[in-house]
């Protein structure tokens, strides 16, 4: 895989028998011009193979495909596959320091490998970065990247833009100082370090008291970044500050939930948004920034589209980080629900108010979000997204009489947060297709049972793939939210679908097995089972 692969995959000229890139694309559209699976045929999708993946602590990975060899990975190792067979060609054990569970906030959760250059990428739990020989699974490097009993730890897939590995970090409820780092992909080497908090004197640190807090404040980075070959800048959204509690910390707190455009050679900063100023609720700003060029109210835009954890949809031009739109997607009550493009700054309402002073008050979205991790996809044909939205509310206190006490690897929050009860009758919220610009909805399928934690897939097919925690794989169509089609894989659905080519056929893989993160296995207990294993699907051949 050379620069110029990664730079053609995912609908950019690039062969369809591969999938390099986290997000089916640097841009991270996860959309695929393929149609030979479509809604006339759908009915025919069957397992072609299932691969176990023996873990039981949750598949988050987005598998990556090169010259017919599936990479996949968990916490627990890195498997390499055939596709034409579903057998194993080798299996690297991830050695980790098993303590290191414990300064993991959100489960035991691994996003996938990177591959470049006839190496595999992948990064352990308790900090550490390393290369695999892509053909035999043996080890060439190892970096240590963070301390892990200082709260470090990584959870996300690392990524390869302009020859430089790059990888986030995960930690924010620990009090870290989060940071994207660049290393080279031969040695090891680290390049640079850029830090999503700043220290006194730099640009942006009059957003800090003018102490230390900067060193315990938050931003990790927990979601891979995309980038844009043209611009060469990468974008990586930055978590929740530390403590939970802003007051703290007083000042707005960059680069603290928002993205960041990274310049890939240098780890230099071009430009940032800050989604949350002042971010006291645990909305980290990590989700997914896709990268779309759309024709916005009559104009070509180079558009960065994000659905924030905060409840808000925002489309920015990546060129300079500018708001272009951002309204509210699900019920939002600790803002108003338009940003003024003018100013480009959120408003926060009087429930902000009452948080911010200590009272105990419902706010919603609820810490984990209108949208978590699991990314939604982008049609470039029609413009529209494709999403899990959430609609559960907290119960939320900020503590403002106790300033946490910070310890290396223990929690640093200063807030309590619980769950309003829910109404059983109402569901958890919706998954549907959005005009990322107005967020309206073409279609809104209710979650019922379970709030869906899976990735999204769109084809030119004109079916958008997702799964559910109660372990069905499912196809909707893409105009109507038609459930079409639905396959049970034996665990939950917390992982990110991809298609791809082989000898002609079109196939479709996910990855089954309940993680451990948040809430999911509480509201799952005693229904579903978690297991690890690896899907995938085909149409019958007659
Ligand atoms: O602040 C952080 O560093 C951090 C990391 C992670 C993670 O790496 O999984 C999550 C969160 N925060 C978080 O707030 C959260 O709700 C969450 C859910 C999940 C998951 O895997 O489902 N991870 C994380
Ligand atoms: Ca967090």
């Amino acid at each position: 895989q050379t620069q110029q692969e990664l730079i053609a995959d995912g609908n950019k000229g690039g062969n369809t028998d591969n999938v390099l890139t986290y997000g089916m694309g640097y841009h991270q559209q996860r959309f695929s011009p393929l149609k030979q699976i479509n809604k006339a045929n759908i009915k025919k999708l069957v397992p072609v193979w299932s691969h176990s993946l023996n873990n039981n602590v949750g598949e988050q990975a987005q598998p990556m495909i090169y010259n017919g060899v599936m990479y996949v990975t968990n916490v627990q190792q890195t498997v390499a596959i055939d596709i034409k067979t579903g057998r194993q060609i080798w299996a690297t054990p991830i050695d980790w320091e098993r303590e290191a569970a414990r300064i993991v906030c959100c489960g035991l959760s691994n996003r996938g490998v990177a591959i470049y250059d006839g190496k595999v990428f992948v990064a352990s739990l308790d900090s550490y970065i390393k290369a695999l020989d892509a053909k035999t699974g043996k080890q060439l490097w190892r970096t240590k990247v963070a301390e892990w009993k200082d709260g470090y730890s990584i959870t996300s897939a690392p990524t390869v833009a302009n020859g430089v590995l790059m990888t986030g970090m995960t930690g924010g409820e620990y009090g870290v100082r989060g940071f994207v780092a660049g290393y080279d992909p031969q040695t090891g080497k680290e390049l640079w370090r850029r830090f999503t908090t700043v220290a006194p004197g730099e640009k942006g640190s009059e957003t800090w008291p003018n102490d230390d807090s900067y060193l315990r404040g938050g931003g990790s980075t927990w979601i891979t970044g995309s980038y844009d070959p043209e611009l060469d800048l990468t974008f990586w959204g930055t978590g929740n500050g530390g403590p939970w509690n802003s007051k703290w910390r007083p000042g707005d707190n960059l680069y603290v939930a928002s993205v960041i455009a990274i310049r890939p050679k240098t780890g230099e900063i071009a430009w940032h948004y800050q989604w949350t100023p002042a971010e006291t609720y645990d909305y980290d700003g990590v989700n997914e920034n896709i990268l779309a060029d759309m024709t916005i109210f009559g104009q070509k835009r180079k558009a960065l589209l994000h659905a924030d954890r905060n409840g808000f949809m925002y489309v920015l031009d990546r060129t300079n980080g500018k708001l272009i739109s951002g309204h509210a997607y699900v019920p939002v009550n600790w803002a108003k629900p338009t940003i003024d493009p003018n100013t480009g700054r959120v408003e926060e309402t009087d429930v902000a108010a009452r948080i911010r002073a200590g009272e105990q008050v419902e706010l919603q979205p609820r810490w984990t979000g209108g949208k978590n991790w699991s990314p939604m996809a982008y049609n470039p044909n029609t413009q529209k997204v494709f999403l899990p939205m959430q609609e559960e509310t907290a119960i939320y206190q900020l503590n403002n009489k106790d300033m946490p006490n910070y310890k290396p690897g223990e929690r640093y929050m200063g807030a309590t947060n619980s769950t309003k009860a829910r109404d059983p009758k109402l569901p958890w919220g919706y998954f549907g297709a959005l005009d990322p610009v107005s967020v309206k909805a073409d279609w809104r399928i209710p979650q019922v049972e379970f709030p869906i934690w899976s990735g999204t897939l769109v084809t030119g097919g004109g079916i958008v793939f997702t799964g559910k925690l109660s372990g069905e794989f499912m196809a909707v169509d893409e105009k109507t939210g038609k459930v079409l089609w639905e396959f049970q894989t034996g665990s939950a659905i917390n992982a990110q679908p991809i298609t791809y080519t082989l000898a002609g056929r079109q196939y479709v893989t996910v990855l089954s097995g309940l993680a451990t993160g948040t809430s999911l296995r509480r509201e799952t207990a005693g229904k579903v089972q978690p297991g690890a294993s690896v899907w995938t699907f085909a149409i019958m051949k007659d």
